[in-house]
Parts: C-alpha cells; structure tokens; sequence
C-alpha cells in the first residue's frame, strides 16, 4: 500500500446477524462498495460475522487458515487489491478461543493478527453487563504494522480505554491506529467519541473506529457510529446507528503539522508518570 501522504480509507459499519455467512455476504458487497470508491485500506467492524454474545464465540469460532471466514477476507483483499482490517471474529486455537482481528495484505496475504488484550468483563449496573473472559482467552501483545509505506497499530474496542496501550502503539511507529469495536447502548454516548478523540489528540494519529450497526432483535444492540478522527481532535467522517459504507481520506502531511507545532510528544516527562 502506498499512500505518498494521502490515504483513502473505507469503513463498513454492517449489521451482524445470526448468520455467519450472510454476515460475510453483507461484509463482501461493502468491501466491494468501498474499494468501488477508491479506498485502500477497508476496516470491518468487532465481531463482525458473529453476535456480539459471549455464549455463541465458541459456535462461531474459526480456525487459522482455513476457516470460512478467514478465507473469504483473504479473498476480498486479493480482488480488490486492498488492505483489509478484518474486523474481529472468534478465533480458535486447540482448546482457547480469542477475540481477533485478520489483517490481510492485497495479494491476500495475513500481514498481522491482534488478539484482543483488555477483555470486556464488565458489570454497570442498570446498563451493561457483559463478560468476554466466560468464553475468550485475552491476547498478549500490541499489534503495529507496516504495509508498504504506511505503519498503523490494530486494536480492538476495550483496547481503546488504555492509553497507556495506545501510547505504545504509537511509539513503535504507529501513525493511524485502527479499532474494529463494539461499543453498546450505555458507553456508547457516554464514551465512545471521547475516547477515539482523546487518543487522537494524546498520540498525535490517526484513530479509527468501526462499529456495527444497530441491528432489530439483537440481544446486545451496538451503538454504531463508526468514525475516523484526525490528530488534531477532529471528526472527518461518522456513521449514525444504520448501516453504512463510510469513507475519507487522511493526509499525513497534516500529522506531521501537528507534530511539529504543537510537539507534546517531544515534551513527555518520562521521570513525573511513574506508578
Ligand atoms: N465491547 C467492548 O469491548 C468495549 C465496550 O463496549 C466499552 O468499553 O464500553
């Protein structure tokens, strides 16, 4: 992937059903929409082809490389010669099950795997409870890439609460990092926006985020609003709760701007932020 310092990226916010394939269906003609419009690099949302439910992980479990899913991805990369952030799906190995984002390169190629790190177990009362360690096992590494010119970090949704994480991402070199998230009904409003722009401003990146859609019937409803954000703060493109194929382009030269006007990176006191 080369980007020069402007790079089209597309978001596909979808809803999940129950019903891997026609999950997968849905994911195919959105990637096909985005690339249609010239984006490069096309992002899926957490769990994309799987409910959003602790019990059904282990039903909708796949295995590296061969299952459906994996190889579909690997496929719509290959066609449409895009990056594709596969969003997260089930991931089996032997007896663990982990919640994991395939990132394949445009000959289909895998150019990186994050396994998700922070599990979502959770327990707000009168809003969500939800508890990803009943079923998943967490990951143990930040995830930072580089494809062609480009050097991005992947995450997944709770990931995005630890800037401590972020941070790392960003100090292997990492300029845009990416979040397939699920963000629900209750830290949706309350958090969601706030916590894509706040690592955008702390790290001085790129942030994206994609979300499924509100879906009819769900048991966890996700909030939707897939967005991207520029490392000044602002919102260069957001979804609303329904289905759609986003797209904007980041220009790197204005990262840089950034960074050199206003150098907090270079101002970090290292010796004040121990625990
Ligand atoms: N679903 C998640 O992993 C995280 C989330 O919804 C939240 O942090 O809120």
């Amino acid at each position: 992937m080369s980007t020069g310092e402007k790079l089209k990226i597309g978001i596909c916010q979808l809803a999940v059903r129950n019903d891997k394939s026609l999950n997968m269906d849905q994911a195919d003609a959105m990637i096909s929409q985005a690339a249609g419009q010239g984006c490069r690099l096309v992002i899926l949302p957490e769990m994309f082809n799987c409910p959003y439910q602790s019990e059904l992980f282990p039903e909708y479990a796949e295995t590296w490389p061969d299952g459906p899913t994996i190889r579909r991805l690997a496929a719509a990369a290959a066609k449409h010669r895009i990056t594709l952030v596969g969003g997260s799906i089930p991931e089996r190995e032997h007896e663990k099950i982990f919640n994991t984002s395939f990132v394949f390169g445009e000959q289909g190629n895998l150019v990186a795997r994050h396994r998700k790190v922070h599990l979502f177990d959770v327990d707000i009362k009168d809003g969500t409870v939800f508890q990803e360690s009943k079923t998943l096992t967490a990951g143990d590494q930040a995830t930072v890439v580089t494809v062609g010119d480009l050097t991005f970090g992947v995450a997944i949704c709770y990931d995005i609460r630890f800037q401590a994480f972020a941070r790392t991402m960003m100090l292997q070199g990492a300029k845009l990092l990416i979040y397939p998230a699920a963000f629900g009904p209750v830290t949706g409003p309350a958090h969601w926006e706030l916590l894509m722009r706040s690592r955008a401003i702390d790290n001085q990146v790129f942030i994206v985020g994609a979300a499924p859609a509100k879906t009819p019937g769900a048991e966890y409803q996700a909030y939707g609003h897939s967005m991207a954000v520029d490392p000044w703060g602002n919102i260069l493109v957001r979804a609303e709760e329904d289905e759609a194929v986003l797209s904007c382009e980041l220009d790197f030269s204005f990262l840089e701007k950034v960074r050199s006007e206003l150098p907090i990176l270079q101002h970090w006191r290292d010796e004040f932020y121990k625990e």
